[in-house]
C-alpha cells in the first residue's frame, strides 16, 4: 500500500488552476477530490451535488423528470460556473468530460485530471449503491462495462492521469493526485 502522510493541510503548496476530476462512475471523483481539497486548504464543488442543490431533488429524480439531455445541459451549464471561480478542486459526474465544448472550457480555465480505474474497481465501489440512474439496468456491471469502453477514448483526452488501484485509500490517492499536479506544474511550493 502507499504510505501518505497524516491529513493535515498543506499550506506550503500552491494551486494555479482549477483543477478538474473526470472519469467513471466510482473512480473517486467526489470522495478524492474532498479529500484533496483538505489537503490544499482550497474549496471542492462538485458538479453533481451543484445540480442536485439547484434543484432541490436527487440526480435520479431529474433524470426520471427531465431526461439525461436536460441533466447534460445543466452539468455543462454548472461547470462552466465552476470553471470561473477561484482555482478550486472540481469533481465532475461520469459523463461530463463527454461533451466537446466542456472539455475545450475545461482545457481553456483549468486542468483535467483522469482517475483512471478498471472495471472491477468501478464495480465494486458502485455495486452497493442504486443511486446512478445509468445503472438502473437488467445487467448493471455489463452496462458499466460498456460505459466504461465507450468514454475511454474521451477519458483520454485528459490533461493528466491519476492510476487508480484497489489497494490505495482515498487519503493514498490524493498522495498520487498531488505527485502528478507537481510533475506538471499546476501545484507549486510557496518560496520560502
Ligand atoms: N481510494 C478509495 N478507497 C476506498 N474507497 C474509495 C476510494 N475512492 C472512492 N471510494 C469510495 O467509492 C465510492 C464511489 O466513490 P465516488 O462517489 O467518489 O465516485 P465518483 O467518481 O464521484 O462517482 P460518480 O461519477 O458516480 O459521482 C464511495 O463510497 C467512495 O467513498
Ligand atoms: O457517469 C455518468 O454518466 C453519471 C455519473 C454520475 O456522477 C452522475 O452525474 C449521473 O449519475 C451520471
Ligand atoms: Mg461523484
Amino acid at each position: 500500500m502507499r504510505e501518505h502522510l497524516p491529513t493535515a493541510t498543506d499550506c506550503s503548496l500552491v494551486l494555479l488552476k482549477p483543477v478538474v476530476l473526470v472519469g467513471m462512475m466510482g473512480a473517486g471523483k467526489s470522495a478524492v477530490g474532498m479529500a484533496l481539497s483538505k489537503r490544499l486548504g482550497v474549496m471542492f464543488r462538485d458538479s453533481d451535488a451543484e445540480i442536485e442543490q439547484a434543484a432541490a431533488c436527487s440526480i435520479a429524480e431529474i433524470f426520471a423528470r427531465d431526461g439525461e439531455t436536460f441533466f447534460r445541459a445543466r452539468e455543462a451549464e454548472v461547470i462552466a460556473r465552476l470553471l470561473r471561480e477561484a482555482p478550486a478542486i472540481i469533481s465532475t459526474g461520469g459523463g461530463a468530460y463527454l461533451r466537446p465544448e466542456t472539455r475545450d472550457l475545461i482545457t481553456g480555465h483549468g486542468v483535467a485530471v483522469w482517475l483512471r480505474a478498471d472495471i472491477e474497481l468501478l464495480w465494486s465501489r458502485v455495486k452497493h449503491k442504486d443511486t446512478r440512474p445509468l445503472l438502473r439496468t437488467e445487467n448493471p456491471k455489463q452496462t458499466l462495462a460498456d460505459l466504461l469502453a465507450a468514454r475511454t477514448p474521451s477519458y483520454e483526452m485528459a490533461d493528466l492521469v491519476a492510476d487508480c488501484r484497489p489497494d490505495y485509500s482515498i487519503e493514498a490517492m490524493v498522495d498520487v493526485v498531488i505527485d502528478v499536479l507537481k510533475d506538471a506544474g499546476i501545484l507549486t511550493e510557496t518560496p520560502v
